[in-house]
Formats: structure tokens, sequence, C-alpha cells
């Protein structure tokens, strides 16, 4: 590195369910790397976001939903976010400014007494609220934990985004950049192509799916010149879900793939040929054999 002033680091978001962590990554790096959706608990896997300026690179580590663990993929869930932050130089607990402070949030307080590094309190979702109520709900927080900062932001409409990065960016120690400026992420394509399916289902299907649903990249290669070929599996645990994820002549899995489809093409940046299969496995995130195949390997954390 040139600039011997240069600073990176790792930042961790935490917080309950839906309250945006997704929404400010995808802000901060410019593209659609984390999945959004207005349903809880869609993040399942720990999502790195890189920003990366002239002076400095933050490596966010987007983390589940911490929450009490009600079945195995729970568990996993809850030791994967509670795990990266110990190895972070600042973690972000995110709130939302239109959610009193509940036991969810009192339970992730806890747990960031014992962290040593900067916490900030992002409060989110300025936009939906008045500066009166917003100073109501930061007294609900300010004497919870010993906060590095507080700081009110909407990560869907921007405001006091740059502010935090400058922030943030102040408190990382002097390091190498660690990607190249053009890379946003480290997961593998494979991984976000399944997320932008699963982000699919989840908005074409509403509540008649629940969250016990796995997408796997069974194949991803180039088909020829224009187009690369993706085989994914849409993993359920009742047949009624796979009736409900095909839909009447095939109707609904023919939606899910249209407009996933459109999303890998803008992600990978050439044509796609996308095939889709769904396939009952029943009890899938209780069983430990079947949490690995699919991707979540207790090895990640
Ligand atoms: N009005 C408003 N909505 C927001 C803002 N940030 C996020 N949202 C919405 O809140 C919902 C949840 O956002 P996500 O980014 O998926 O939340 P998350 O915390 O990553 O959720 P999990 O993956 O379940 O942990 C989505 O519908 C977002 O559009 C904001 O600043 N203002």
């Amino acid at each position: 590195m040139d600039n011997p002033n240069y600073r990176s680091g790792f930042v961790a978001i935490v917080g309950r369910p839906n309250v945006g962590k997704s929404t400010l990554l995808n802000r901060v790096v410019g593209q659609k790397v984390a999945i959004m959706s207005d349903k809880p608990q869609t993040t399942r896997n720990k999502i790195q976001g890189i920003y990366t300026t002239d002076d400095a690179q933050i490596v966010f580590i987007d983390t589940p939903g911490i929450h009490k663990p009600k079945s195995e993929l729970g568990d996993y869930m809850m030791k994967s976010a509670l795990s990266s932050l110990n190895e972070v130089d600042a973690v972000i607990m995110m709130v939302n400014a239109e959610q009193r402070r509940g036991a969810g949030d009192n339970f992730i307080i806890d747990r960031l007494k014992t962290v040593k590094k900067p916490v900030y309190l992002v409060v989110n979702k300025i936009d939906q609220i008045t500066p009166d109520d917003l100073l109501v709900v930061i007294d609900q927080y300010k004497d919870a934990l010993n906060w590095q900062e507080v700081l009110p932001i909407s990560a869907l409409e921007g405001n006091n985004v740059e502010e935090l990065l400058s922030e943030l960016t102040g408190k990382l120690p002097k390091g190498p950049q660690y990607y190249p400026e053009d890379q946003v992420t480290d997961h593998p394509e494979r991984f976000i192509v399944s997320e932008l399916i699963r982000e699919k289902i989840f908005q074409l299907t509403r509540q008649e799916i629940p969250h016990s649903v796995a997408v796997v990249i069974d194949k991803m290669s180039r088909q020829n010149e224009q187009k690369i070929h993706v085989q994914a599996t849409i993993i359920v645990d009742r047949p009624t879900q796979k009736g409900i994820l095909i839909g009447k002549g095939g109707s609904m899995l023919k939606k899910i793939g249209t407009l996933a489809r459109q999303d890998i093409e803008n992600l990978l940046g050439d044509k796609v040929y996308l095939e889709l299969w769904v396939k009952v496995v029943p009890d899938w995130q209780d069983k430990s054999s079947a949490l690995q195949s699919y991707g979540y390997r207790k090895d990640d954390y």
C-alpha cells in the first residue's frame, strides 16, 4: 500500500430482525449484495459488504438477527452472530425508530456488554418519525450501554449514512486495503444467487411459505457464448409448500424464476438460463447433516 495512513478494519452490524441491516449494507456498497425483504430473519449467513475509498476500507459483516434460538437453525444463526463480535474493530447495534425498545433489544444489549470494541447505536428509519419521537426513542437506549456514539439514520433514503461512515473510518486502525477496490463482497457468487432466489420466494409467497426454505445452487456454468446456466433446488419441508411454490400449471415457479433471473443477470452481467426445482425434505431445519449439505457449515463460525 502506497498510503502509509491507510485505515482498514471490520465492522459488525447487529440488531433485531427487520431493522434494516441489509438495507444499510446495500446502500453503503452501492450494489445488491444482501437480501432485503419486509419479513424478519431472511439473512442466514454472514454477508460481507466492502466499502473502499482512497483513505480507508471498511469490511462490513451483516449478522443474522440475534434472537433466542428455537431450532437448530436458530442456534446456528445465534452463534454465528455472536462469534463475529469478537473479531471486529467496531460494532453497530441497529434499532428501528418505529419500534419501542423490547425484550429482543435487551437480549442483544446484554450480549454487547462484554464487547470491548466501540459500539455505535444506530437508530434507523428516521424518515418514518418526527424529531420529537426520535428524542423519545434515543432516551430509551442512551443509558443502556456505554455507546461510542448515537447516530440516527435512514438507510433507505441515505440520511446521515455518510456521517456514519466517516465516524467509523476514524475508528479503524491503520492497515492494508484487504480487497481490491472494485470488490464489494467476498461471498461466492453462488451464495448471492441463492439469496436472490430466496428473496423472490419471500416477496411472492408472503405468509404462505414460512422461513423453512433453503435454496441450493446445483450448477452454475457457462452454457455457451451468450448464456450462463444456473440450476437451483428449492428445499421445503412439506409437500403443501411444494404445491404453493410450483403454483397452478407452474405459474408461481415461473414468476419466481423470471424475477430472480433479472437480478442474477444484473449481478453476473450476462444472460442467464435459470432452471428451478423444488424438493421436499421433511424437518430439514432440525437435521444437522441436512443443514451442512445446504451450506450452513458449522465450521463457519
Ligand atoms: N422507511 C424505511 N424503511 C426501511 C429503512 N431501512 C430498511 N427499511 C425497510 O425495512 C425492511 C427490512 O429491511 P432489511 O434491510 O431487510 O432488514 P434486516 O435487518 O437486514 O432484516 P433481517 O435480514 O431479517 O435481519 C425492508 O422492507 C426495508 O425496505 C429506512 O431507513 N426507512
